[in-house]
């Protein structure tokens, strides 16, 4: 059977990961991916950067654009209080029935909605049509030339309020240089650089918080 990389990440978490364990599904999957194969999730050392910044916010609804494999779906989720509504977009409909075997075995699917699309179609429907008044936490790791983009789009359909928090992968590798001058510049944003490594990798990377000043 010619698997897919992301299939036999789903297979190693199913036979090795703790079923309903959250912490067992993140283990694992970072195992797998720095001694076999490397893959794009956010991993634990920028990981633990998202935890933190997760924590700070206590968030009850939030955006992530970028499934992938679910890894940053479940870190994310395993800190939330019941109750809280996590709404991820995923383009790649091959991704997304990973991420959505990968987000049951963790045990966290009751907290997640798996939306399948573009983020430029599914945004201007989460007030209607999925029943959101406003983001308190968005987690940007989708295609980075959408960062700038999407969170314009984020503004313009008024998901944003004072506090909201927009955290971003990858603004140094591969880089997202027009969304890191925008919401650096713009004035409607407190923004912070947390500098880190590239996941599995010793290449520098970065996260940035861009807070909306609303
Ligand atoms: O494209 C990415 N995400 C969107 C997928 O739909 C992505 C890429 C990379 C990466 C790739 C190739 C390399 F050489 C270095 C970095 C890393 C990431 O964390 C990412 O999120
Ligand atoms: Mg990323």
């Amino acid at each position: 059977l010619c698997q897919t990389k992301e299939q036999r990440i789903l297979d190693f978490v199913l036979k090795n990961a703790v079923r309903g364990d959250p912490q067992s599904v993140i283990d694992n999957i970072d195992k797998y991916c720095s001694q076999r194969e490397w893959s794009m999730n956010v991993g634990n050392e920028k990981g633990i950067i998202l935890d933190n910044v997760v924590k700070e916010s206590n968030p009850s609804t939030i955006l992530e654009l970028g499934t992938y494999c679910g890894y940053s779906a479940v870190r994310i989720c395993r800190l939330l209080k019941p109750g809280v509504r996590f709404f991820t977009v995923e383009f790649n409909p091959a991704y997304a029935a990973v991420a959505k075997q990968i987000i049951e075995f963790a045990g966290l699917i009751d907290k997640v909605q798996v939306l399948e699309g573009s983020t430029g179609d599914i945004i201007p429907q989460l007030k209607k049509k999925y029943e959101v008044d406003t983001l308190d936490f968005v987690f940007v790791d989708h295609w980075k030339d959408k960062y700038k983009p999407d969170t314009q789009l984020l503004e313009k359909c008024n998901l944003l309020r004072k506090g909201s928090v927009v955290l971003a992968d990858n603004v140094i590798v591969p880089g997202a240089p027009d969304f890191l001058e925008y919401v650096r510049n713009c004035g409607k944003y407190d923004c912070t650089n947390f500098p880190s490594f590239l996941e599995y990798m010793d290449e520098k990377d970065a996260l940035e918080k861009a807070v909306f000043r609303g």
